[in-house]
């Protein structure tokens, strides 16, 4: 029997629902003895701070995207992983598996070889599956327009459709139709569908997966004029202007403003709230169960858009907001920002 720990690679460009399918499935029985490892491509964290509230064994491998400058930390994060699940040093007991959560722009490619070329994690981790996440709003867009997303895809074995339930979905026909032509033996897998477990997925009962051919794992050519930065924000949000800024800027430019995210103090509640912008949606946000004392901010990952210009236009917003100007004028400051932000001809 192979002893090694499994290891599953869960991928899919910007906002595609990785965590939200791995959050699920730790709070299964079934996934609850799962180590987490978690790459983001932003400069602070979101996603680890919404799994650590559901699982112990979380490493956070930030700063950078996983495919460039943070193999080794992977390499490491893995090793640790390894020593819990076989000393149980964890409360609850020894790991089961390991998941490891790409950024949205990653190429899995690198990460997985670099596994394979350590001895000591050769011997001691088994690539059980890549599970590449396409959603069903903005799948077919990523996966026309967007080299990471193709990569993502090409290398899965199994790829999971998630969104189906939004009013924006694509039928799953033409998204397993766009992805079998880039991978004709992956499992195709609809969350929606009736028959989907979480456990055929991410539990890595089973090897799926043969090795990454070895021209995969070329350096990737990013596109260099996507940039992450973030925003903090202090104190508590003017929660009814700061949605309606959001949605305009979204609504107006979410062409260039990949994703959005964020945790965030609000007038709204005494919980700090995830919000998740993805292209041109903004999704409903959720409330952390508890407020961990950690920093508020919002993370843009966008193309063409600097830093200063959305921080001027989300101050703009709530000064007109606080000045009485009426509800409109948040979204007015949200949409006026395309001249402000246009690139120089
Ligand atoms: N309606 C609906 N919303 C979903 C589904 N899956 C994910 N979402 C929402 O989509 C948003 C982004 O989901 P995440 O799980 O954070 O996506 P991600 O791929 O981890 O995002 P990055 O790590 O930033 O690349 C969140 O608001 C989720 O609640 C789904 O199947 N249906």
């Amino acid at each position: 029997m192979d002893e090694r720990l499994p290891l599953i690679v869960v991928t899919g460009f910007l906002g595609s629902g990785k965590t939200t399918l791995i959050r699920r499935f730790i709070e299964t029985a079934e996934g609850g003895d799962s180590g987490l490892m978690v790459n983001e491509f932003g400069e602070a964290g979101v996603d680890h701070r919404l799994l650590v509230h559901a699982s112990e064994a979380v490493e956070l491998i930030d700063g950078g995207c996983l495919c460039c400058a943070r193999r080794a930390d992977v390499a490491k994060a893995m090793h640790d992983l390894v020593r819990m699940a076989k000393d149980g040093s964890r409360a609850g007991g020894g790991l089961r598996r390991a998941i490891l959560e790409t950024s949205g722009l990653a190429d899995p490619a690198p990460v997985i070889a670099t596994l394979a070329r350590d001895p000591w994690l050769k011997a001691h981790v088994r690539l059980a599956s890549v599970v590449a996440v396409v959603d069903a709003v903005a799948g077919l867009r990523n996966l026309e327009h967007r080299p990471e997303a193709r990569r993502q895809v090409a290398i899965a074995d199994t790829v999971v459709i998630t969104k189906g339930d939004m009013r924006a979905a694509e039928p799953t026909a033409r998204l397993a139709a766009a992805v079998r032509a880039i991978s004709p033996d992956a499992r195709i897998l609809d969350i929606q569908d009736e028959t989907f477990r979480l456990g055929d997925v991410l539990a890595g009962r089973e090897s799926l997966h043969a090795p990454p051919s070895p021209f995969l794992a070329d350096a990737p050519d990013h596109d260099s004029e996507v940039s992450s930065f973030t925003l903090p924000i202090e104190g508590a949000l003017d929660w009814p202007a700061f949605t309606l800024w959001l949605s305009a800027l979204l609504h107006a430019h979410g062409d260039r403003i990949l994703r959005v995210k964020g945790l965030l103090r609000t007038t709204s509640s005494d919980r700090p709230l995830a919000i998740h912008g993805v292209q041109h949606v903004m999704h409903p946000p959720t409330h952390l169960s508890a407020d961990d004392g950690g920093p508020s901010f919002l993370v843009f990952i966008a193309r063409g858009i600097r830093k200063a210009e959305i921080e001027r236009s989300l101050a703009r917003a709530l000064d007109l907001c606080q000045a009485g100007a009426g509800m409109s004028a948040p979204a007015r400051q949200a949409a006026a920002f395309r001249e402000d932000a246009a690139p120089a001809a």
